[in-house]
């Protein structure tokens, strides 16, 4: 096996504005070829319906659907038939995710802005949420996990997951047990942006869902985007990435093993590690090489490391914050002397792993956090999958009959101003005369 290349080495102030640009832009997801390949797939769900999903599982995952739905008793079959170290393992992380996002569940609040006025917001569970587990490349129980588990917790009436068939025409054992673990209501065998679509705007076989929840790869997080016209979606939460912050007291084995780790989901990974020092650098970026060559998922890993891979290196940690900010990546390891120190100084992270031992892995599966996170540079302003992603929020006013009194002159006044009478005899009927 050849040993890949890393696509940027050298001094990360050195890059050339060009590559610099390049390095940063993941946007895959609006690559052009993308976007019209998903807008069409789309299009042929919406006419099509149910039609067009068994073709497209024929031509994608070449899978015959017979019905496109998967009987609750054999999610509960996979389950029981699971080998019981692999099932105690998902059973763990499904309690850990539970109590993770049980302690983020909204409260009502209420505040009185003046004598007799009373504003308040009440958190109400989403009616019927769609969540997609990814399926192509290696299957995810534990996406299942992320997005059932919290939709559960946050109490939504119905919860449906959607993850592309194998051959046999169902999504995998694992997926399947996920699923009935964490108690999805529907299971669907869908994949890609004809799932998305399905869920957006429903057929004949699956029901429309008021949100989309879940990660995906550069098709799914298409078309997550694309259908915002008719549902809501948590972040795009596309190919995989990492950052690492490393300095001297890192073990650049330990930081390869967590490039690799993220580097062998798809070959659009983004797997990026600034070293304190060119010595650290060097070492890290032979470190994965070595690692890459061995890899297990090789052909996927050196794609990655190729198109956008990089091992760059800074004189000191205070250079790599800024970066870090632009970059806004999906998951930063801060692999330094006092991470918890450095830990307010890194800003647009989708999730941040405090000190080496934190594998990112450990996230991924187990640790309670959840791992559907924002990528692109989407972490700018986007958040996490959390249970909040499973309200929607119902604000109201309660005003007494002398705050009204009260009210009403000003309230006039102010709709005057904009020329709507109608409003400012409103407000008026209640002057106390
Ligand atoms: N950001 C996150 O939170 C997060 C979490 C977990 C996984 N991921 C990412 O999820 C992705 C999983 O990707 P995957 O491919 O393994 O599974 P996937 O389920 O996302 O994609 C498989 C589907 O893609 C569609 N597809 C494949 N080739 C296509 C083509 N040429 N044209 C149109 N559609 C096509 C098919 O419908 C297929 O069913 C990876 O990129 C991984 O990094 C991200
Ligand atoms: N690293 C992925 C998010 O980018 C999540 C995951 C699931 N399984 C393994 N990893
Ligand atoms: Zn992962």
């Amino acid at each position: 096996m050849n040993a890949p290349s890393i696509k940027y080495r050298g001094r990360l102030n050195a890059l050339s504005p060009d590559a610099r640009r390049r390095l940063l832009d993941r946007t895959g997801t609006s690559d052009i070829r993308v976007a019209q390949r998903t807008a069409d797939l789309i299009a042929r769900v919406r006419h099509q319906g149910d039609r067009a999903l068994r073709e497209m599982a024929r031509e994608f995952d070449r899978a015959e659907l017979q019905s496109l739905e998967v009987p609750r008793s054999v999610c509960e079959e996979a389950l029981a038939s699971l080998e019981p170290k692999l099932k105690e393992a998902l059973a763990r992380a499904a309690r850990n995710i539970a109590k993770a996002h049980a302690a983020q569940k909204p409260q009502v609040t209420e505040v009185e802005t003046e004598p007799g006025i009373v504003v308040g917001r009440r958190p109400d569970p989403l009616g019927r949420v769609g969540v997609y587990a990814p399926g192509g490349r290696a299957v995810y129980p534990s996406s299942v996990l992320m997005g059932v588990v919290p939709a559960k917790v946050a109490g939504v009436g119905e919860v449906i997951v959607c993850s592309p068939p194998g051959p046999d025409g169902k999504p995998s054992a694992g997926v399947l047990a996920a699923a009935a673990l964490a108690g999805a209501d529907r299971v669907f065998a869908l994949g890609g942006a004809g799932a998305v679509a399905a869920m957006a705007y429903g057929t004949e076989s699956v029901p429309r869902v008021d949100r989309i929840v879940g990660p995906g790869n550069a098709y799914v997080a298409a078309a997550k985007l694309q259908v915002v016209d008719a549902v809501a979606i948590d972040a795009p939460a596309g190919p995989s990435e990492i950052l690492v912050v490393a300095d001297s007291s890192a073990d650049p084995e330990a930081v390869a093993r967590e490039m690799l780790a993220q580097a062998e989901h798809d070959p659009d990974a983004c797997c990026v590690t600034v070293a304190v020092g060119d010595v650290l650098a060097q070492a890290v970026a032979a470190a994965v090489e070595r690692a890459a060559a061995r890899a297990r998922r090789h052909e996927i890993v050196t794609r990655a490391l190729r198109e956008r891979g990089a091992v760059l290196s800074v004189d000191s940690l205070e250079e790599a914050w800024p970066f870090v900010a632009e970059f806004a990546p999906e998951h930063l390891l801060i692999a330094t002397t006092s991470p918890m120190e450095d830990l307010p100084k890194a800003r647009n992270a989708g999730t941040v792993f405090v000190g080496q031992y934190a594998s990112v892995a450990y996230g991924d599966y187990m640790t309670g956090a959840n791992h559907v996170l924002p990528t692109a540079g989407l972490a700018r302003a986007y958040s996490g999958l959390s249970v909040l992603d499973f309200y929607r929020w119902t604000t109201y006013q309660r005003v007494t009959r002398d705050a009204a009194a009260r009210l009403a002159d000003d309230v006039g006044l102010l709709a005057d101003s904009e020329g709507l009478f109608a409003h400012a005899d409103a407000a008026r009927g209640w002057r106390k005369s």
